[in-house]
């Protein structure tokens, strides 16, 4: 027998000793009656026992601990649990409320971390694994990703299977079977108990109804689903009429490609719509950098997006209060709603930002379901504060106003879930178009914020369904070869995104 294993028997002889584990009739949390149950809360009164357990965990999940950012307990028993093995694998800790507090930030998620990062969960006991599920979907709600649950004790009554139908990953430390054994050989129950114990599992498997499995779960296996969907079938599910044009235009034209003409004149702008447009979905504006913006610009912008198949997107990334976005939208020099297919807006004030959009284009001349928008969830710039919460909600948003939100903006599908919905994201350039100036991994950025990924890694990894490129065909020699080049890379990606 090793030492892990030596240490692992002391510590459940331990456990019994102390009365963390007891044998008799208990009614448990799911209703049923149980011969054996496990009450680790109280381990907290016994600081060397805690200890040894934690030290245990650390040795027992030693890459994956390594490998994440974070440790999070499930509320309460496994807190003090989880605090020691952060301490002792020099990892930062998270906490979990099971309420969400009335006052102050509100978070579910207590702790500083990011969108993106992972985090390793810390469990005393699972039985149906529903616990864990509900600070999966917490945690998950706030961008984290799970890698995978540490428990104590598997009690073998479904809880594994239940996690891993949701494709979370679980790890114990020792089954209930295998107590049994170790107490039995310890001479501490007889072999009556094992039995009856025994029995009792085989007929005893818990189940979580399918309304009990948390939102945010059921929506990373749509998300999942979303991704692997062609464009096409995604068109069919779509309840918006622009964003099932977006998905069958970039199904037909099969490119997935958005060019940004962040240029400051509009000839240059019309000569680059020009060059890009027979490989290009969606063109993007910003048009209050031009110095001499015109109607017959505008016009002339039209005609090419006919000539050449294209939607035109002006990237205003409206923010105020919907009356104001109204006369923005429809009126001054610009007026938007007369010839962008699609704008940006941003979700900071609330629905009432969509109705008003919509409130202009019923007293303008265009037709509501000739137009959308896509909210802006997430930023592509560094330290963003499009993070946690607000991205969620920015998404949740974008998933309740489909009646005029065709897409989202964001770096990652990460709780998009509905097939309609489309992501554009920007901050997309090869690692050539940039002299080979890679900096950090797939991570490349401009000196000013922008942050880069490759066009594979933001359609593989990232979810794009639409790549937002700039500079990276702007400043090439030739855009038109540079575009076509993109929207190759693009398109190789999506096909291996999509195949079974
Ligand atoms: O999060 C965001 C949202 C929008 N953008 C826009 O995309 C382009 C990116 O241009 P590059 O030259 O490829 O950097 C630009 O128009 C931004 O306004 C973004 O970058 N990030």
């Amino acid at each position: 027998m090793g030492k892990y294993q030596e240490r692992l028997n002391a510590l459940i002889v331990k456990l019994h000793e102390i009365n963390v584990l007891k044998f008799g009739d208990y009614k448990m949390k799911i209703g049923v009656n149980s011969p054996v149950y496990f009450d680790l809360r109280i381990i907290v009164s016994y600081p060397k026992v805690l200890a040894e357990l934690s030290d245990l965990i650390c040795e027992f999940a030693q890459a994956s601990l390594k490998n994440c950012d974070h440790v999070c307990g499930v509320p309460y028993a496994a807190l003090s649990i989880a605090t020691l093995v952060a301490v002792g694998s020099d990892r930062s800790m998270l906490v979990r409320r099971k309420e969400a507090k009335d006052y102050g930030t509100r978070r579910m998620v207590e702790g500083c971390y990011k969108s993106g990062d992972t985090c390793v969960i810390v469990e005393d006991v699972v039985t149906s694994g529903l616990s864990i599920l509900e600070t999966v979907g917490d945690l998950q709600r706030e961008g984290l990703n799970v890698a995978e649950s540490i428990v104590v004790v598997d009690r073998e009554q479904g809880g594994a299977q239940h996690l891993a139908s949701q494709g979370l990953k679980m790890r114990s430390l020792v089954t209930l079977t295998e107590i049994m054994y170790i107490l039995r050989d310890a001479g501490k129950v007889n072999d009556e108990t094992v039995e009856k114990v025994k029995a009792y599992l085989a007929e005893s498997r818990v189940t979580i109804p399918t309304d009990r499995v948390p939102a945010a779960l059921a929506a990373k296996k749509n998300t999942e689903e979303r991704l692997k969907t062609t464009f096409e079938s995604r068109a069919e599910k779509s309840s918006n009429a622009m964003s099932a044009k977006i998905l069958r235009l970039v199904a037909s034209k099969r490119t997935t490609l958005c060019v940004a003409a962040d240029l400051s004149n509009t000839d240059k702008v019309l000569e680059l719509a020009n060059a890009v447009g027979p490989y290009i979905c969606i063109f993007k504006t910003h048009v209050d950098a031009l110095e001499d913006f015109s109607k017959k610009f505008v016009q002339e912008l039209q005609q090419l997006a006919k000539v050449h198949n294209f939607l035109i997107m002006e990237d205003r990334k409206f923010g105020d209060i919907g009356h104001t976005a109204s006369l923005q939208y429809g009126a001054g020099c610009f007026n938007i709603a007369d010839w962008a297919d699609l704008v940006t807006v941003h979700a900071i004030p609330g629905p009432g930002i969509i109705d008003g959009l919509i409130n202009c284009l019923e007293n303008s001349k265009s037709q509501l379901s000739d137009r959308a928008c896509f909210i802006v969830a997430e930023m592509s710039s560094k330290d963003t504060l499009t993070t946690g919460s607000y991205l969620s909600a920015a998404i949740k948003l974008a998933e309740t106003r489909e009646d005029f939100v065709a897409g989202i903006v964001s770096q990652s599908a990460t709780g998009i879930s509905s097939p309609g919905l489309v992501q554009l994201t920007p901050g997309v350039r090869t690692i050539s178009s940039q002299n080979g100036k890679e900096r950090n991994g797939t991570s490349r950025e401009d000196g000013l914020g922008q942050q880069y990924n490759s066009p594979d890694h933001v359609v593989l990894e990232r979810g794009a369904d639409i790549a937002v490129v700039g500079r990276g065909i702007t400043e090439a020699d030739s855009p038109s070869d540079a575009a076509k080049l993109y929207r190759d890379l693009l398109w190789k990606a999506y096909e291996e995104r999509v195949a079974v």
